[in-house]
């Protein structure tokens, strides 16, 4: 629902109503027993509101921008290369008289549109006649908006802060902590669940851009020198849609790829964000994504940043398109070189050698790369500038012992946008069931138990006193095993019923038919089977906890061949 409703709402911002909260917490539920707990991952829980120093050595205070044009007469903002790319892609679908070379022309520009400079961006805009989608009127020229909401820390208004853009540096500031928590070993994960903030300059597309939203962040820490994964085997043999990079350049689809082939061929960088790819496949698809509508899409040269070394996204189609949910990226070691630098703490990890190694050190070995290049240049000694010459410079080699390497570990980051990955459950979730002729369409959410904000209701057959009290020891039953239920005492027919609760994707609904045995259906299959009524919890909660199917337990229990009630649909 729009935040602030009552109001009028702010774009951007959104609540989750009941069913919505329900869904996303079992959501988070699941990323955690997927990724912390089974991976044991070190699970931290850092502010939202940032000192700006932090987010300066990040690179975000300078470089986190889109560029923005303004309606010339209404002032209304617009993210520029979302105009010129809605342009294009219109353009390319709807025109039937485009000439093949406009065609490839605006297929170029959406392919480069991450490179354009301000300059360039706004001389395309003019080429093409672009105005405000709005009004029509004149654009100003694209300038660079900071899209991170900032404040400042305190009443003296003298330490400017920021919320955060994303969770990932809470982890890595907390580096040299949380390193030595994991006994100084390398390799380990830490995870973070959080709000993450960002002023979009056009929010759209309802849970998909918005300005506040839960991000879930791996950073998982790994010699440079060592990205093999000891679990990659459990994962090596998933084929699933990938669109690697030559196959987008090429103008061809995505296509299967086993995951071990992509990472022995080199597609995938290396083993340990192949298996990131892979455990990412693994929790979307058991969440309920639709595997043919999840592609793995690798970054092209232009979208990467430059210390990123490879980058995958997760994009999950939806009715708006591909959408990235998930971005899993080798960000090498950028960010902890940064706040190296910055903070001036190094955050650095030990490799220990069994035996000490003899290395060859070079005296002088930076302005021995100067003087490779041929440069002269003037030290400042004692107060004295003197001028250096290559011939002034002798390079010797020593040898020394080492025990240990130190070295700045490499990160791989797989980063989930959790609403986005709730909406295209929803969608992908979501169907119409026919009816009989002359009756409503039921809309069913077809959630997987495990995310269905309600698990299972229950429903008396008819008013009675009797059927009353066993739905009651039923619901307390439900309760007291940690199952989220709804009664519905209100003796409305049991179709409406059912009806009511496949609306909101309830998988399994009890209807007491009789004070012994009762009749469990299950909403995808309709199908009903006959269990004790000490039985429904223990039935259940094997469903729901993933230890059996609906199939498996359809063999161990009586179906209940006729429907409950003649009304029931
Ligand atoms: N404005 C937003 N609203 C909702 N989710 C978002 C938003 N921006 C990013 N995300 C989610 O956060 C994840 C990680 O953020 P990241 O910085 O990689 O996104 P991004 O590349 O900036 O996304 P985009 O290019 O769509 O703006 C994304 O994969 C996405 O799921």
């Amino acid at each position: 629902m729009p935040s602030f409703k009552i109001y009028r709402g702010v774009a951007g911002l959104y609540d989750y109503g009941p069913p919505g909260c329900a869904v996303k917490s079992n959501v988070l539920a699941f990323w955690r027993q997927h990724f912390v707990l089974e991976e044991g991952m070190l699970e931290v829980d850092c502010p939202c509101v940032t000192p700006d120093v932090v987010l300066k050595a990040s690179g975000h205070v300078d470089k986190f921008t889109d560029l923005m044009v303004k309606d010339e007469k209404t002032g209304t903002c617009y993210r520029a290369d979302h105009l010129l790319k809605d342009f294009c892609k219109e353009k390319l679908e709807k025109d039937l008289t485009l000439s093949s070379e406009k065609a490839a022309e605006l297929k170029h520009v959406v392919a480069v549109l991450d490179d354009l400079s301000p300059e360039e961006l706004g001389a395309k805009l003019k080429e093409y006649g672009i105005t405000a989608p709005d009004t029509k009127n004149a654009l100003s020229d694209p300038y660079p908006f900071n899209l991170m909401f900032q404040t400042s820390i305190g009443p003296s208004g003298l330490l400017p802060g920021y919320m955060r853009p994303e969770t990932a540096q809470g982890i890595f500031v907390n580096f040299k902590d949380l390193y030595y928590y994991n006994g100084n070993r390398l390799p380990f994960a830490a995870a973070q669940i959080g709000q993450a903030f960002r002023n979009e300059i056009s929010p759209r597309q309802g849970l998909l851009r918005v300005r506040e939203f839960t991000l879930a962040e791996i950073e998982h820490f790994v010699d440079p020198e060592d990205k093999s994964h000891p679990k990659f085997a459990d994962v090596a043999e998933l084929e699933f849609l990938m669109f690697p990079r030559e196959e987008q350049l090429s103008g061809q689809s995505a296509k299967k790829i086993v995951l071990g082939e992509a990472v022995s061929k080199g597609t995938v960088n290396n083993e340990t964000l192949g298996y990131f790819i892979g455990r990412v496949y693994l929790f979307l698809t058991h969440l309920g994504i639709d595997k043919e509508k999840l592609r793995f899409r690798q970054h092209l040269p232009n979208e990467m940043a430059h210390y990123a070394a490879d980058c995958w996204d997760a994009e999950i189609e939806c009715s708006y398109g591909w959408i990235e949910c998930v971005g899993i990226a080798d960000r090498s070691a950028y960010d902890l070189k940064a706040h190296s630098e910055k903070s001036g703490v190094a955050l650095v990890a030990q490799e220990k050698f069994s035996e000490p190694r003899e290395v060859e050190v070079s005296f002088f070995p930076n302005i021995w790369s100067l003087l490779l290049g041929e440069v002269e240049f003037n030290v400042c000694t004692l107060g004295k500038t003197v001028s250096i010459k290559k011939n002034m410079v002798s390079i010797s080699l020593e040898k020394k012992k080492e025990h240990q390497r130190v070295f700045t570990p490499s990160v791989i980051e797989p980063s989930f946008g959790i609403g986005r990955i709730i909406y295209c459950l929803y969608e992908h979730c979501f169907y119409t069931r026919p009816s009989k002729a002359g009756e409503e369409q039921l809309n069913v959410f077809q959630f997987p138990p495990l995310v269905a904000p309600v698990k299972c209701t229950v429903f008396p057959l008819i008013k009675s006193k009797e059927f009353d009290d066993v739905a009651k020891e039923i619901a307390k039953s439900l309760r007291a095993a940690g199952i989220s239920h709804i009664i519905d005492i209100t003796g409305t027919s049991i179709g409406k019923r059912y009806a009511r609760t496949d609306e909101i994707g309830v998988p399994f609904a009890v209807t007491v038919d009789s004070t012994t045995n009762v009749t469990i259906r299950e909403r995808d299959s309709k199908n009903q089977i006959r269990v004790n009524t000490n039985e429904v919890a223990s039935v259940v909660k094997e469903v729901i906890d993933g230890q059996s199917t609906w199939a498996d337990i359809m063999w161990k229990y009586p179906a209940h061949h006729t429907a409950p009630t003649a009304n029931e649909e």
